[in-house]
């Protein structure tokens, strides 16, 4: 129908989307490409499990969106089928103290969350143990986002309880997958040292995918996700170009997302780059979005102070801060810390004239992209 007015247009009841629900943030891809190494690194340590031993700890490193947490996933549930192994994912930046992990480890083991808060965190910890122990089954923990455990300083004691679960409780049989998505942490420097004397986990690196590694991820769920010619390949090269600027495949995830809906839109049948283009301008903040959504009512409103006093003298920022939450300087100053090594802001020190050596704050997005998505 090639001289129909109407070709290339999409009715009401019709989509670009075959299913949309591949490019959801909780979506576990059933192809996983371009990880063989890191998958082998982590089977070899997680083996021992498999056997009834504790399990080799292992740390899991990279920037964000690599398929860190994927990877994880991925092996959990070949584990969960093939084994008796119990496995916990616990995400962190919502669990951010020793107290919550275990009570969701408790919640893993037993299915029901535990009894009441006021439990001491011995008791949680004894009840999850002794379970392990009599059942006669190796857990193990991924600590996801562990970098949040180390902006509340729970880092430590965290991960000493769980290395030390099989001496202080009859051998229990706890192994310990921990994932970390800053660059800039040095993890084991950072542990204590008694922590550091025990901890001595195999090393697996995600690195950034390329951009023809993008390409070849993101041209899978484009094939799952949208009608065959909806987007061409044209279009998916410039998806892939501006997901590989950020490294992070989220990015372009969101932005395929996006471009389908803005397609939509027009009630056109096929992607243009004008609907990538268009998408990139809220997909290249999808980062920012989501540090933002995770933070606690304190730290937004110093990120709201901020925004407002762009580059502004730390002090000043603080009596701003200070008048509209009361909170003193301590807490102040680790906010400052964690936005820093979340990437929302940046300090940097300069002499002043009359002041001596003074820190300025200042964002490291648009004040105006970031008030946007405070919500
Ligand atoms: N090799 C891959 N194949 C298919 N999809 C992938 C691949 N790697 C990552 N993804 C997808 O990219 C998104 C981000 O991956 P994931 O959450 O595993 O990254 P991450 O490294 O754990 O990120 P963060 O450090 O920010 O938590 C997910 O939607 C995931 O499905």
């Amino acid at each position: 129908m090639a001289d129909d007015p109407e070709e290339g247009m999409l009715s009401w009841d019709e989509s670009v989307f075959r299913d949309e629900h591949v490019f959801e943030i909780d979506y576990v891809p059933e192809t996983f490409k371009h990880r063989e190494s890191q998958m082998e690194s982590l089977k070899y340590a997680l083996r021992p499990a498999v056997r009834g031993s504790r399990p080799l700890n292992a740390m899991v490193r990279g920037p964000p969106g690599t398929g860190k947490t994927t990877s994880v996933q991925k092996l959990f549930s070949e584990l969960a089928a093939q084994s008796d192994v119990a496995t916990i994912r616990v995400n962190c930046q919502v669990n951010a103290t020793r107290y919550a992990v275990f009570s969701r480890l408790f919640e893993g083991v037993f299915d029901y969350e535990p009894p009441t808060s006021s439990i001491s965190f011995k008791k949680l910890f004894t009840q999850i143990a002794d379970q392990l122990v009599e059942d006669d089954e190796v857990l193990i923990v991924a600590l996801d986002d562990v970098n949040y455990l180390f902006y509340e300083n729970e880092a430590s004691d965290t991960l000493y309880s769980l290395l030390r679960a099989h001496e202080e409780h009859s051998g229990a049989k706890i192994g310990v997958i921990i994932i970390s998505s800053d660059p800039d942490l040095d993890v084991i420097d950072a542990l204590d040292s008694r922590v550091q004397s025990v901890f001595r986990p195999e090393e697996v690196y995600f690195n950034r995918y390329g951009e023809g590694e993008i390409a070849d991820i993101l041209r899978e769920r484009v094939k799952r996700g949208f009608h065959d010619g909806v987007v061409s390949t044209a279009v998916l090269d410039r998806v892939a170009e501006l997901t590989a600027q950020s490294g992070d495949l989220r990015v372009g995830i969101d932005l395929l997302r996006r471009a389908g809906l803005n397609a939509e839109m027009r009630a056109s049948r096929t992607v243009n780059s004008q609907d990538v283009e268009d998408a990139f301008e809220t997909s290249k903040f999808i980062h920012l979005s989501r540090n933002l959504k995770n933070l606690s009512d304190s730290e937004a409103d110093l990120v709201e102070v901020i925004a407002e006093h762009d580059g502004d003298q730390a002090g000043d920022v603080y009596e701003v801060f200070h008048e509209r939450t009361e909170l003193g300087y301590t807490r102040y100053s680790e906010i400052i810390n964690k936005l820093e090594k979340l990437g929302i802001i940046e300090t940097e020190y300069a002499e002043i004239e009359g002041r001596g050596r003074s820190r300025s704050l200042s964002l490291e997005y648009e004040p105006e992209a970031v008030l946007d998505r405070l919500e």
